[in-house]
């Protein structure tokens, strides 16, 4: 068994631009290019790279929501570039994305049981009523949300709520790789801080491989291994985080690191931060 549970290849992939060529043809505007990335099975890689740099589009290239134009991807030692969907189903359990919005992975008509037993459903892996609201319970329980959730709907939840709830779904099928898609953005600091001390958590109690895809280096800095550099779709800079974070090579994370303000916190951070001293009462997760 292979260190590395996902590798890309000379990764390429092209929008077709809204003009097309004097001929009539589309064009086509890269926005991957030929990015070789290993990530080591089990640890979490941090993502990181300005606006329109290509970090949504490489997620859903890792998870195969999008097929690549080039270059190839495997993953845990087979190459998925370009199976068809009935091949991808049975990996399509072990690889998760988990978005920005929960919103979009909730359906505001279905109450929490339903949403987050869905998959299991299509997958055949639920027994029944009494079998989706246990394990729906079970989900809620593993993300810090009280188990009575099972029959909120996701307007009924605070933002961290929903985004715990939205972890939860894609948990459902026990992946092992996971592309958290700028998870914290757009929460409270502090809530921002629970969310990614129940992945860290996460991530070892259940053996998780995550690519954590933010724009904030503060946050990659205490919750991740390794941290790539993307720009203008490509990797221009790859390692441990301490090493970027202390001796940065490329000029470009040079800048990068001095534009971005780092609060003062370490690499451990989370391990102990000050908020796991009070408690949070049931009901109440963010
Ligand atoms: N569906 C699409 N069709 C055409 N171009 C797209 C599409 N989605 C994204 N792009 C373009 O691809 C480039 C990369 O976008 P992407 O969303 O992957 O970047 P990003 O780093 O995630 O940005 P952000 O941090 O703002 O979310 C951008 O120039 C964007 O305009």
């Amino acid at each position: 068994m292979s260190d590395i549970l996902l590798r890309t290849g000379q990764l390429g992939f092209a929008y077709p631009a809204r003009s097309t060529s004097p001929f009539g043809k589309p064009v086509m505007r890269d926005v991957i290019k030929s990015v070789d990335l290993a990530v080591p099975r089990g640890a979490v890689l941090g993502l990181v790279g300005e606006s329109g740099s290509g970090k949504t589009t490489l997620g859903r290239l890792l998870v195969r929501l999008l097929e690549p134009t080039s270059g190839g991807i495997q993953f845990d030692g087979t190459e998925i570039s370009h199976l068809s969907e009935a091949a991808l189903r049975p990996l399509r359990a072990r690889i998760q994305m988990i978005f920005q919005d929960p919103q979009s992975s909730l359906n505001p008509r279905l109450p929490l049981a339903v949403t987050l037993t869905r998959q299991l459903e299509v997958y055949g892996r639920l027994k029944g009523r009494r079998d989706r609201r246990d394990r729906a319970a079970a989900l809620l329980d593993l993300v810090g949300l009280p188990t009575a959730f099972v029959d909120r709907y996701p307007h009924e939840l605070s933002g961290g709520q929903r985004q715990r709830a939205g972890i939860a779904r894609a948990l459902a099928l026990q992946p092992d790789f996971i592309v958290a898609d700028e998870i914290v953005s757009g929460l409270d600091v502090s809530t921002q801080a629970h969310i990614l001390m129940l992945l860290k958590e996460l991530r070892a109690k259940l053996g998780l491989t995550v690519v954590f895809i933010s724009h904030d280096l503060s946050v990659i800095r205490v919750l991740c291994d390794e941290v790539a550099i993307l720009r203008g779709g490509e990797v221009v800079e790859h390692g441990p985080v301490g090493r970027i974070f202390s001796h940065p090579q490329h000029a470009y994370t040079r800048q990068l690191l001095a534009a971005i303000p780092l609060p003062d916190v370490e690499p451990g951070w989370l391990d102990d931060p000050p908020s796991r001293q009070q408690p949070q009462q049931q009901g109440s997760a963010a």
